[in-house]
C-alpha cells in the first residue's frame, strides 16, 4: 500500500503518539508497583558511567552500588511516599551482646534514616539488652534464642531463626529486610539505595580477587558446593537482604541445605556464609552493594572505597567466641 504525500506526516505523528502514551501509562505502572522499580532503578536510578574506575553493573544487567552511581536525593523521594518498613535482624548471642549498643546507635544516625524500622534482636540475655533511644517510626524487639557452645553454629543457625520469625511475624510487620552481623558499625548513610528484591554485598576481602581464590565449598559432598569455573562474586555473610519473601525462601534453602550437610556429618567452609554464596550462584541477587556496605576495620580503605558505610569492628576471637 502506498501513501500519499500529504498522508504520510500524520501516520508518523500518530505512531510517535501512540509510543508517546505507552511510555507515559508506562511510567505510571512502574511508580505504583515496586517490583517494577527494581527494573526501572537499574536502567533510570543508577548511573554505570559515572565511575569508571568500578564495574557498577553485573553481567545480568544488577545494580553494583557504589558511591557516585545514583543521586541519593531522587532514590529517597521515590521509596519515602511508599512508608516501608524494614525489618532488621541482628543476633547477639553470649558474649556479643557487647556490640549491640555501638551497633544500634550507629544505625539510629546513619541505616534508613526516615524509614519505618524495626529490628530483632536474636538473643540469649535479653536482659542486658541496651536501651537505646529510638528515633520515631523505630521499633526493637527482643526475642530469646539458645545458646550454642560452637560459634559455628550460633552463626549458621541464624538462617532457621529467621525463617521462623518470618513465618510467625516479620512477614505481617515488614516490606523489606536486612540481615546484619552485629559485630559492627555504621560509619555513613546506608538508604534507601539498598533495596531491591534479593540483595548481597561482595565482600570486602574478595572484591580484588578472581574467581579461583573465592573460599566457596569446594567439596562435591556439600550442598554448598560450587566448582572451580562458577561463581560471580564472593559474598559476604554478614549482609544479605530484599523483599521479606525473598529473603523467606533464601532462609529456608540455605537452612535445608545445612541441615542436610549435618545429616552426612559436613559442615560448610563458611557455614551459612558458603550456602549463602551457593544459593545466590543460581538465584542471582536483583541489586549488589559494594564493599562500602561492608567493610573491615582492620583493612586499610582503598582508593576505589570512597566511603565506608558499615564495618566489622577488630574483635578478639578467643576472648569473644564460645569457642575457638
Ligand atoms: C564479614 C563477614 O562476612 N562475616 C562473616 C564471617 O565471619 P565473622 O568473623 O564476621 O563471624 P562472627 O563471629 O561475627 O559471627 C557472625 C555473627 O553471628 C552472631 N554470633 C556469633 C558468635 C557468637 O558467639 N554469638 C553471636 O551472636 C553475631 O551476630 C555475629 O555478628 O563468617 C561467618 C561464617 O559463619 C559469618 O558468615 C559472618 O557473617
Ligand atoms: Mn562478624
Amino acid at each position: 500500500m502506498r501513501f500519499s504525500s500529504n498522508v504520510k506526516p500524520y501516520v508518523l505523528l500518530l505512531i510517535v503518539g501512540i509510543f508517546l502514551l505507552l511510555g507515559y501509562v508506562n511510567h505510571f505502572d512502574i511508580t505504583s508497583n515496586t517490583d517494577a522499580i527494581i527494573g526501572y532503578e537499574s536502567r533510570t536510578l543508577f548511573c554505570f558511567c559515572r565511575r569508571t574506575d568500578v564495574v557498577s553493573v553485573t553481567p545480568w544487567l544488577a545494580p553494583i552500588v557504589w558511591e557516585g552511581t545514583y543521586d541519593p536525593v531522587l532514590i529517597d523521594n521515590i521509596y519515602k511516599p511508599m512508608k516501608l518498613t524494614i525489618a532488621t535482624t541482628v543476633f547477639a548471642v553470649g558474649k556479643y551482646v557487647r556490640f549491640l549498643q555501638d551497633f544500634l546507635e550507629t544505625a539510629e544516625k546513619h541505616f534508613m534514616v526516615g524509614f519505618n524500622v524495626h529490628y530483632y534482636v536474636f538473643t540469649d540475655r535479653p536482659d542486658d539488652v541496651p536501651s537505646v533511644n529510638l528515633t520515631q517510626g523505630r521499633h526493637l524487639s527482643v526475642i530469646q534464642v539458645p545458646v550454642s557452645n560452637r560459634w559455628q553454629e550460633i552463626s549458621a543457625r541464624r538462617m532457621e531463626i529467621i525463617q521462623t520469625t518470618i513465618e510467625r511475624q516479620i512477614r505481617r510487620e515488614a516490606d523489606y529486610i536486612f540481615c546484619l552481623d552485629v559485630d559492627s558499625k555504621f560509619h555513613a548513610r546506608w538508604g534507601s539505595e539498598s533495596l531491591g528484591r534479593l540483595v548481597a554485598v561482595i565482600h570486602p576481602g574478595y572484591y580484588e580477587q578472581t574467581r579461583d581464590h573465592f573460599p566457596y565449598e569446594r567439596r562435591p559432598a556439600s550442598t554448598a558446593y560450587i566448582p572451580m569455573d562458577e561463581g560471580d562474586y564472593y559474598y559476604g555473610g554478614a549482609m544479605f537482604g530484599g523483599f521479606v519473601e525473598d529473603v523467606y525462601t533464601l532462609t529456608k534453602v540455605c537452612r535445608k541445605r545445612f541441615e542436610e550437610d549435618a545429616g552426612n556429618s559436613i559442615e560448610a567452609a563458611w557455614q551459612e556464609e558458603s550456602h549463602l554464596n551457593r544459593y545466590l550462584l543460581y538465584n542471582k541477587p536483583s541489586k549488589v552493594l559494594s564493599p562500602e556496605y561492608l567493610w573491615q576495620d582492620f583493612k586499610a580503605q582503598t582508593k576505589e572505597v570512597k566511603v565506608i558505610r558499615f564495618s566489622g569492628v577488630i574483635k578478639n576471637y578467643a576472648e569473644v567466641r564460645p569457642n575457638v
